[in-house]
């Protein structure tokens, strides 16, 4: 169990505040969507209003992209959603750094700039060489404390993310406290258990597939998406070379004999679309996969609507479904009809989970809600739903192991 924000004495203390804004960004270089700054307005709300002295640690982008920019119109929209001034500097843990934070006063809140500006932050470390790093070392002393709201970001094993809670006492903000709440506790959910897996990261959802399946977790996966294409052809079905290729230059063709093993193994709990939806004459066209016809080069688009009625058959006696990824390419309105329709009778089970940052995006875009939960994780919500331990969390729940290290 990690502390929280509960256990934490907040008035006076400076905290380090690693949070997950990575967003999207405009070609102007600015943020272009505020969802994940919104969702952590409830923890920096509530450390400013305890009387806390808060510096904001984040990344955005990766190095080489074009999404890799300051965090200086982050701190702008935070301010808005705040209420209150939030400054911005263009370092992260320099004597310069040291100082503003240093000169904090209670209530104040500063964003400190990207931490991937730093080599150090885009590598992968055990959490002790993490705290030897020069942001950790750097920033750390005038640090009291540490709080990691980024459940986003904690299956990275980055020094803003491992090396903090080594040498300063962690505690879980209020989004990383709920999505453990939920993710954590998977086993406990109503079943039986239903699995949906879409989306265009076959073997992210070919991972997932296989652990639940084998640890018993999933009473049924739904296949969708490109994952559902896959597992169509690794069941024999020639969806044609528009598909094919789709897949082979995606670099997903290996995929296609780890989901015939686990149709092997498991077959009886995949469930596979039954139809799929192409584009003909500019227009959306269903067709039953025993009907393909030969030379087929239509790309299987979306499922089509017996394979909708099947999943919505078999949710009708779900007690928990956990969704990732799209059924379909929900971008082009000819094919959101899968996904809108798919999920929207998800939000009918007892308990609907959807994970996928970028999904959770598109159902908002699509107006579907009413979900018990919708994880701010992509990759991290995946890794928790297969019993995999997230590094961040792990060091926060180890606390400190090490003494604070002195400034070089
Ligand atoms: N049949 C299909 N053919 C081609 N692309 C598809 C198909 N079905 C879904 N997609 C694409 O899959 C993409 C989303 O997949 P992805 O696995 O990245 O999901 P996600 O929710 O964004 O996950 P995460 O949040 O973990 O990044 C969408 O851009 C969608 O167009
Ligand atoms: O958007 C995400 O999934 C997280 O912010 C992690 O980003 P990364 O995949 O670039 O590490």
């Amino acid at each position: 169990m990690t502390d929280t924000l509960d256990d934490l004495a907040v008035e006076g203390t400076t905290v380090g505040v690693r949070v997950d804004i990575n967003s999207p960004i405009s070609d102007d270089g600015t943020l272009a969507d505020d969802a994940r700054l919104r969702a952590h307005v409830d923890t920096l709300s509530e450390l400013l209003d305890r009387g806390g002295r808060v510096a904001v640690l984040a990344h955005q982008g990766r190095p080489g992209g074009d999404d890799f920019v300051s965090l200086e119109s982050h701190a702008d929209r935070l301010s808005e959603l705040l209420g209150q001034p939030v400054d911005y500097v263009d370092v992260t843990f320099s004597s310069a750094a040291r100082e503003i934070v240093g000169d904090l006063t209670n209530g104040d809140c500063v964003v400190l700039e990207n931490t991937r500006f730093y080599s150090e932050e885009y590598m992968e470390f055990e959490p002790e060489r993490a705290a030897q790093t020069h942001l950790v070392k750097g920033l750390a002393p005038v640090l009291d404390a540490y709080v990691n709201d980024a459940f986003a970001a904690a299956h990275r094993s980055q020094p803003s993310l491992v090396g903090f809670p080594t040498v300063l006492p962690g505690y879980a903000g209020r989004v990383m406290e709920s999505e453990l709440d939920v993710l954590g506790s998977i086993e406990e959910t109503p079943e039986p258990r239903v699995y949906v897996l879409g989306g265009a990261k076959v073997n992210d959802s070919i991972d997932v597939a296989w652990s639940v399946l084998e640890k018993g977790l999933a009473d049924h996966v739904l296949t969708a998406g490109v994952v559902g294409n896959v597992f169509l052809i690794a069941d024999g079905v020639d969806l044609g070379d528009a598909s094919s290729d789709f897949i082979y230059d995606q670099g997903y063709w290996d995929e296609i004999d780890r989901a015939a093993d686990l149709l092997d193994a498991y077959g009886e709990h995949v469930a596979l679309p039954r139809d799929v939806a192409v584009e003909r004459n500019g227009e959306r066209h269903e067709i039953g996969v025993n009907a393909l016809p030969p030379k087929n080069d239509e790309a299987a688009m979306d499922i089509g609507s017996s394979t909708l009625a099947y999943y919505e058959r078999i949710l009708e006696d779900a007690g928990t479904v956990i969704l990732n990824g799209p059924a379909g390419v929900f971008e082009e309105a000819a094919f959101e009809q899968g996904t809108r329709q798919l999920y929207e009778a998800a939000t009918d089970v007892e308990t609907s989970i959807v994970g996928g940052g970028d999904t959770a995006s598109a159902l908002r875009r699509l107006g579907v809600e009413g979900f018990s939960h919708v994880s701010t994780g992509g990759g991290a919500a995946l890794r928790m739903l297969t019993a995999e331990p997230l590094p961040a969390v792990t060091a926060l729940e180890n606390g400190p192991t090490q003494r604070q290290p002195a400034d070089d």
